[in-house]
């Protein structure tokens, strides 16, 4: 018989793209609110609680609220895209190539990374583990995303009359809600340095980790640092750990979308300072792909199946 799946907040740029990713599967049937009921407390309460899974695609607040509404005895087992449960305890980081399939698998509370995190931590975490890179460095990201990244209200934004922003530097008071996550899951010392951006193209992102390797009191080689990633990845389908010769990284405007994992060590010729970047789109594996991952291994179907390679 097929999972009943409620999407809440599934009018939303990431609740359309899971159900995109859910179109014409036949393990899962979609619980659907119409336009008058999708923001209806009492609605809501009874698809939270009829549905195998509720996916929640809503605003922080929402999604707390949504997850208070749930009777624990209903055995409804919940995916939030949001940022509300990252760090909470009883809450499994949906990042599977971190956690283990079987984590996810049997949880019943999973939570989403961030997009900004799931880059970060895929270049960072298997490298700290490892001990290739310390936990005490003072790191830090610059990053990019396509508008989406910011929901409805950005979209409007970005596509409304009169916006000629051709880059958008924001985060600037050094409190974006992703540090937590991706400090705690990559187990450092500080949170990193954050200095994320918009530009204007729909999707896709560039998350990257500038290294001074020789100031680091215990850092590997560049060329180490990629073979760790290539081995540590090289059963993770979503994931590529490239080893060509790349000239530049490029988002297109028109980038279709995917549930890839793109990563890149870049190094100076004697290996003294290094880029780590990681290339995804912020609604496949920083988002809507992401859940779907999740989801299908809670429901024991193909971790890959609906997922864009
Ligand atoms: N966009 C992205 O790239 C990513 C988003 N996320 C997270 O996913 C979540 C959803 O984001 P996103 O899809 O971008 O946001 P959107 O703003 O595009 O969509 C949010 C949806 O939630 C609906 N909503 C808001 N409040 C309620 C409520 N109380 N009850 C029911 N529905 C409600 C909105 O309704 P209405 O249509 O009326 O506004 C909207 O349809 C957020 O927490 C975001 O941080 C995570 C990673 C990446
Ligand atoms: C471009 C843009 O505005 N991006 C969002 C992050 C999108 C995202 O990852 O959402 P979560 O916070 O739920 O993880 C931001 O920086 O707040």
């Amino acid at each position: 018989m097929a999972h009943t799946v409620f999407i809440d907040g599934g009018a939303g740029t990431t609740g359309l793209e899971i159900a995109d990713r859910l179109e014409g599967r036949k393990e899962f049937d979609l619980v659907r609110l119409n336009e008058g009921e999708r923001k209806d407390e009492d609605c809501r309460r009874t698809a939270l609680n009829f549905a195998d899974f509720v996916i929640l695609c809503l605003p922080d607040d929402a999604a707390r609220d949504a997850v208070d509404m749930i009777d624990p005895e209903s055995g409804t087992r919940i995916i939030d895209a949001s940022t509300a449960h990252r760090t909470a305890p009883g809450w499994i980081y949906g990042f599977p190539e971190l956690v283990g399939d079987s984590v996810v698998a049997g949880a019943d509370r999973v939570s989403n990374p961030g997009c900004y995190p799931t880059g970060f931590l895929a270049l960072i975490a298997p490298l700290v583990r490892a001990r290739l890179l310390p936990r005490d460095w003072p790191y830090t990201v610059n990053a990019v995303s396509g508008y989406s990244g910011g929901g409805k209200s950005l979209i409007q934004f970005f596509e409304g009359d009169g916006n000629n922003i051709a880059f958008r530097d924001y985060g600037l008071g050094l409190d974006h809600k992703h540090l937590p996550e991706m400090q705690s899951k990559a187990g450092l010392t500080y949170p990193p340095v954050f200095a994320p951006a918009v530009v204007p193209g729909y999707r896709g992102m560039v998350v990257e980790v500038p290294l001074q390797i020789t100031a680091m009191r215990s850092a590997s080689p560049p060329a180490e640092l990629r073979e760790e990633l290539a081995r540590y990845f090289a059963d993770a389908p979503l994931v590529t750990v490239h080893d060509e010769e790349v000239g530049e990284l490029v988002l297109h405007k028109d980038a279709p979308p995917s549930d890839r994992l793109d990563l890149y060590v870049f190094a100076n010729k004697d290996g003294s300072m290094a880029r780590l970047v990681a290339v995804l789109d912020n609604l496949g594996k920083g988002a809507s792909g992401a859940a779907v991952q999740s989801l299908n291994l809670m429901a024991g179907c193909d971790p890959m199946a609906g997922l864009r390679l």
